[in-house]
């Protein structure tokens, strides 16, 4: 007989075989792509959920019961669990509440979890204003170091803005006038940040300015868009049927001669030019690397410092506005404070420095009105490992949740009475230390987040808002629609603001 002849393994299979084989290798990716997904599932079910688990009542849960009572949900349910887990729309969100945990977030290194990561899942940047925004921390390197170094060299700016602006917003009258109270807010922290951004004549350009207070809206909204939407569409939704591509576009128009003329003078003399702006503008054209050079994305730096300044500085700005216009008995304490502190340094930043009522005032408003129930939110780049050896799985979002430290009546006694001068007194017996002050953070007070990516505009922002309302109290008298009724806060999920129907009424001061 002659030998058997060896033919190729393929040819030998017949068509039955070959559909067998073509469902095995498709079960077979199936298990693979599953198996990541059931191993998240199985750590995040060792973690107690707030509200169902099965997806169809997760959903209703998350869009309903818990989307109205965030707040208080996430309350109770701190209290009684160090680490549990609610619904979000992209997933379950990790909240822990002790501090051994809160150590874990803010120690965390870079490559474990991140606080740009997890604002990039939250928001979907990426989609509305390119990935590199996430990719490139050089701007947030510049806030840390420029911006800080600079601030006794800018304050003469931001204060002559802020006379600019507030003289412009609250007229000086003789009579009571009621004013919007977040919508005059809001306008003035605009201009005031802006003068640092991008400097005059821009920072006082009425368009631009409503561009960038209305740019965190539209971009909250195109996100809910978005989330709509699977990954494959989301780039199409974005560029089409949401307005962010409109605006940075605008944007680019009122920037593009600025950038282009400080390139040139960059070109012609090198970084220290004649005349040079100290604005974060002129700063993000010296630094910016590669890509990052182009007048669109530095339009989007330009507008990401916005998004991230604006809305919170005015919030607690407008709280803090509420809660002295809701206790008059503290201003004359302010006013003296403000008085003899100028008396002695001037209007400078060292005068700032020395007012410690009124940081004092900005810290307990913070911390009995922060901006939600959550901070130090990161998200796990790699499974991430609690010291008590709590695994969290891969691109899980994680927090802290604040009302826990900040309510806590051994650190803060009587902890739900707003006490404006509580951090003062602390300093009073303790020296002028720095631990108690407005920007300090630390496990019992999350109100700029804590650790690594602590809020590093936290130095200019309380600059700004100091000088602001030691600015308005030693000009105007102030007041509530009605006495001592501050107007509610406002929830939304798990982000609060303050009422922005709210008004304070406002005259030429009479003392
Ligand atoms: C009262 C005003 C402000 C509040 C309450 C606030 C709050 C926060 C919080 C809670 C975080 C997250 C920190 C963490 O999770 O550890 C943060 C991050 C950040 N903030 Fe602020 N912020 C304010 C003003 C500003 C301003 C004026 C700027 C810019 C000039 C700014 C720029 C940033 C940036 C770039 C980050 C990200 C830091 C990082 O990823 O490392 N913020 N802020």
């Amino acid at each position: 007989m002659p030998p058997a002849q060896s033919i190729p393994f393929w040819q030998s299979l017949t068509v039955s075989s070959t559909k067998s084989l073509g469902i095995v290798a498709i079960i077979a990716l199936v298990v693979l792509y599953s198996l990541p997904w059931l191993h998240k599932q199985r750590l995040l079910a060792s973690i107690p959920a707030i509200g169902p688990t099965n997806p169809i009542s997760f959903y209703r849960f998350r869009t309903s019961t818990f989307h109205a009572n965030a707040r208080a949900i996430v309350e109770e349910a701190a209290r009684k669990h160090r680490i549990f887990r609610v619904p979000q729309v992209y997933g379950w969100h990790i909240v822990v509440s002790e501090k051994q945990y809160i150590d874990d977030l803010r120690k965390a290194p870079d490559d474990y979890a991140t606080f740009s990561d997890a604002m990039e899942e939250m928001m979907l940047v990426r989609y509305l204003l390119g990935p590199t925004l996430n990719k490139n921390h050089y701007t947030t390197e510049i806030i840390k170091h420029q911006l800080a170094r600079n601030l006794p060299n800018l304050f003469p700016d931001i204060r002559e803005e802020t006379l600019v602006a507030v003289e412009n917003k609250i007229p000086l009258t003789e009579d009571w006038i009621k004013l919007p109270a977040y919508g005059i807010v809001v306008q003035i922290i605009a201009q005031i940040t802006n003068r640092i951004l991008v400097g005059v004549p821009l920072c006082r350009n009425k368009d631009f300015l409503n561009l960038n207070i209305g740019f965190t809206m539209e971009v909250n909204t195109g996100k809910r868009k978005l989330q709509q939407y699977p990954d494959l569409l989301r780039p199409l939704v974005a560029k089409y049927f949401t307005s962010v591509p409109q605006r940075i576009e605008q944007a680019l128009q009122f920037l593009r001669p600025f950038i282009e003329e400080k390139e040139q003078k960059l070109k012609d003399y090198g970084k220290d030019y004649p005349d040079k702006a100290e604005t974060f503008l002129s700063w993000i054209v010296d630094e910016a690397q590669g890509e990052e050079r182009s007048p669109i994305k530095l339009t989007n730096r330009i507008l990401m410092l916005n998004f991230g300044a604006i809305h919170t500085s005015s919030s607690t700005f407008t709280h803090a506005l509420y809660e002295l216009a809701a206790r008059p008995q503290y201003i004359p304490a302010l006013r003296e404070e403000v008085e003899t502190v100028v008396k002695r340094y001037g209007w400078s930043k060292m005068a700032l420095i020395h007012m410690n009522k009124l940081d004092s005032l900005f810290k307990e408003t913070q911390r009995l009105n922060g901006h939600g129930c959550l901070s130090v939110t990161r998200m796990a780049l790699k499974e991430f490992i609690f010291s008590d050896g709590t695994r969290i799985p891969k691109g899980t979002i994680m927090s802290a949740a604040s009302a826990i430290p900040h309510l806590n009546d051994e650190v803060y006694p009587d902890p739900k009475t707003f006490d404006p001068f509580r951090f003062a007194k602390i300093r009073e017996k303790e020296g002028q230390g720095t631990s108690n002050q407005f920007v300090a953070t630390n496990n019992d007070y999350l109100a700029f987040g804590h650790g690594k990516h602590a809020c590093p505009g936290r130095f200019f922002a309380a600059n700004e808002l100091k000088l602001m309302m030691a600015h308005i109290i030693s000009t105007y008298d102030i007041k509530l629609e009605q006495d001592g009724v501050k107007p509610p806060n406002q929830w939304f999920g798990l982000s609060c603001m303050p009422n922005p129907r709210g008004s304070i009424l406002f005259r030429r001061r009479r003392d």
